[in-house]
């Protein structure tokens, strides 16, 4: 993409949004990469909508293969990737960058993804045909039962469409902590999500979170009834698919460290983020004050 470019998406994604905040809907696609001029209003082939949702603060490597091993397992038009942006976190209160650098970011990652898939494809023997739209939206909604039955009622795709979230070990825990579901805080508000749709979690090793036997074990408990006393059912684990992550001795990437890195060590971005996201990171400035 172009300067000129960029910037024309930039101004472009910051009308919407402030559409987007000031209207009443709590979802929205924004954009789709490549752009689909002659897109139907209902995505009518799209019968697996996988959606990375994430405050993209920045884009990270670790975003690109949770979304590229996904769309590696079912490739072919009838899959599409949504990668959304929260707007509003269940804890976090909102930080730099602002909203409409990320989506421009959005953008980026979803064109490295794109090169990235291709040539994976090609070593397949599968043509370009089978490298998914990805469209990059919007949510006001912090939890994913909400985020996931917005989707559903937007009517952007088509209402058979099963939807994979795609998170982090760290996040599967946040979802099944009754905290988020009051007033009577157990895991029941999980039923229409895990009945309808599934969750594919890429393992996050560290002392927060624990070590694979440990992540695997968490899975296995739901499983075996562990968390029935707290309103899960145990047949929710077929739901739910555990992937491997990065390796115990490969470098933990998060999008925390790439702010850190774009403010003291930009050389360290490049290990962090896509190519074209650090690009964007380095020539606007992004970070430097954290
Ligand atoms: N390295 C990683 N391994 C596994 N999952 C990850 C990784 N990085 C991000 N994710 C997952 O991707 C989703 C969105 O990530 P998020 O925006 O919270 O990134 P983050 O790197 O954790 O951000 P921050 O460092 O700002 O807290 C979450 O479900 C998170 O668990
Ligand atoms: N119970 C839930 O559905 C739940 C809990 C915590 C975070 N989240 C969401 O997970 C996403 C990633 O969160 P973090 O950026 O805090 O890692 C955000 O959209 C956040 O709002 C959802």
């Amino acid at each position: 993409m172009t300067t000129n470019s960029i910037r024309s998406l930039r101004t472009d994604y910051s009308s919407a949004l402030k559409n987007f905040i000031a209207s009443s809907r709590a979802f929205e696609v924004l954009g789709t990469v490549p752009i689909d001029h002659d897109a139907p209003s209902v995505h009518e082939p799209c019968k697996t909508l996988c959606v990375l949702d994430s405050s993209f603060n920045p884009p990270t490597l670790a975003h690109l293969k949770m979304s590229s091993s996904a769309l590696e397992e079912s490739p072919g038009p009838s899959s599409r990737l949504l990668l959304l942006l929260a707007t509003q976190n269940a804890d976090k209160p909102s930080q730099p960058a602002l909203f409409e650098d990320r989506l421009v970011m959005m953008t980026l990652l979803a064109e490295d993804l794109r090169t990235y898939l291709r040539s994976r494809l090609a070593i397949s023997g599968l043509d370009d045909g089978n490298v998914p739209h990805i469209d990059i939206g919007v949510t006001k909604k912090p939890y994913f039962v909400d985020k996931a039955a917005a989707i559903e009622e937007s009517g952007v795709y088509t209402s058979s469409l099963e939807q994979v979230h795609l998170t982090g070990f760290d996040t599967l825990i946040r979802i099944f902590n009754p905290k988020y579901y009051p007033p009577e805080h157990t895991l029941r508000p999980l039923e229409p999500f895990l009945t309808r749709h599934r969750l594919r979690v890429r393992m996050r090793l560290g002392c927060e979170w624990g070590g694979r036997q440990e992540q695997q074990d968490y899975l296995s408990n739901l499983a075996h009834g562990g968390k029935e006393n707290e309103g899960a059912k145990s047949e929710w684990a077929n739901q739910i698919q555990l992937v491997e992550g990065t390796k115990e001795d490969e470098q933990a990437v998060s999008s925390t460290k790439a702010r850190m890195a774009a403010s003291h060590r930009p050389e360290g971005l490049d290990s962090l983020v896509p190519r074209n996201v650090r690009d964007y990171i380095i020539s606007w400035g992004l970070y430097k004050d954290e």
